[in-house]
């Protein structure tokens, strides 16, 4: 049974060794916060001031990979029920817990919700850990996958349902702006796009000198739409880690490795990691949108001043192997799909 960090009896004085990661990726200061990222007002983007929005969220994705989005349409009043009742199912009893957990080194199971502990794949050796668990399973249009959901707190799938459902419509906003910002037809991703929930609980940690909540990685989906309180997400800007610090009612976006083989290589998917602090537990929701079986560079934008730079892919077949066996390798995933110029 995966070991959850958050069913420890006991809080720790020290990091158990499994849970040190290896030297060179420790975090060296794992406070520091930096240069703010991109806020995206998108409440302008309904109105006169759409060009801009698109401009700035452009240039948000190509700069950073990220952006902050406030006015977006998800109510204050859901974003906070989700927030507390992911809290509520971190705290349920251990064994309680147990019932969904499953063996970390197998933790790609599709459909059910599952719970597990973070197994470094990204290290040589299996014996890392990331402090964190988590929680994940699909939150698909149809609502069919609803019962293999939680059901304690009793109004996980109510509340849940209801925000998976607001945060596919941000999504399409998003992607909308995305298309044509990259000068595609409007509809371009406007199709039944698979979605999941991954729910991470990060508890506070004796040394975060000594340890990450999750390592660096770029995300293997289409964009990422994340909900947090807590400081602790950091991105990788020209060889540097920035922190994203949490904005009261804002969302983080980024794009994944799929946006940057889409745009042929114009917009970026930026390496991201969590780092861990002594004094509060962090619980960041992810909505992940994962982009349509094939992926590859939209026809309308090649030419022959941009040749594909990308071969297309099957994203769940092809690519999700690939991602899962060099995830620590941040672009590493693209190279067997990369068309030299
Ligand atoms: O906890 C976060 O803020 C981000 C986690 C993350 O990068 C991921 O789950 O892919
Ligand atoms: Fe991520």
């Amino acid at each position: 049974m995966a070991d959850l960090i958050s069913s420890w009896p006991n809080k720790l004085d020290a990091v158990p060794p499994k849970y040190c990661i290896p030297m060179h990726e420790r975090p060296a200061d794992p406070v520091q916060i930096g240069e703010r990222i991109p806020v995206i007002d998108l409440g302008k983007a309904m109105g006169e001031e759409r060009p801009v929005v698109v401009q700035e969220l452009m240039k948000a994705f190509e700069e950073y990979g990220f952006f902050q989005v406030i006015n977006h349409g998800v109510s204050d009043d859901l974003m906070k029920e989700a927030m507390k009742v992911y809290k509520e199912f971190f705290s349920l009893p251990a064994e309680e817990k147990a019932s969904y957990a499953k063996d970390a080194a197998n933790n790609t199971a599709r459909g059910a919700a599952t719970l597990y502990t973070s197994s470094a794949k990204h290290y040589d050796s299996e014996e890392h850990r990331y402090w964190r668990d988590v929680l994940e399973h699909s939150a698909n249009l149809d609502g069919k996958d609803k019962v293999t959901w939680p059901d304690n707190p009793p109004r996980y799938r109510e509340v849940i349902g209801s925000y998976s459902d607001e945060v596919r419509k941000l999504s399409k906003i998003i992607l909308g702006l995305v298309a044509e910002g990259l000068g595609l037809e409007a509809g371009f991703f406007d199709k039944e796009l698979g979605q999941r929930m991954l729910v991470n609980h990060y508890p506070a940690c004796p040394d975060p000198s000594l340890t990450l909540g999750v390592g660096g990685h770029c995300d293997p989906n289409l964009i990422t739409i994340i909900q947090q309180e807590v400081y602790g997400l950091q991105l990788l800007k020209d060889d540097k880690w920035i922190g994203v610090d949490p904005i009261p009612g804002a969302f983080v976006v980024n794009s994944g490795l799929p946006i940057t083989v889409i745009s042929n290589g114009k917009l970026a998917s930026v390496a991201h990691r969590v780092v861990t602090n002594t004094t509060h537990s962090r619980t960041s929701i992810g909505t992940f949108i994962c982009p349509d079986d094939i992926v590859g560079p939209a026809k309308a934008l090649l030419g022959p001043d941009n040749p594909p730079r990308f071969k297309s892919f099957k994203w769940g077949e092809e690519f999700m192997p690939h991602y899962l066996s060099k995830k620590s390798v941040y672009h590493a995933s693209l190279e067997p799909f990369k068309i030299d110029a």
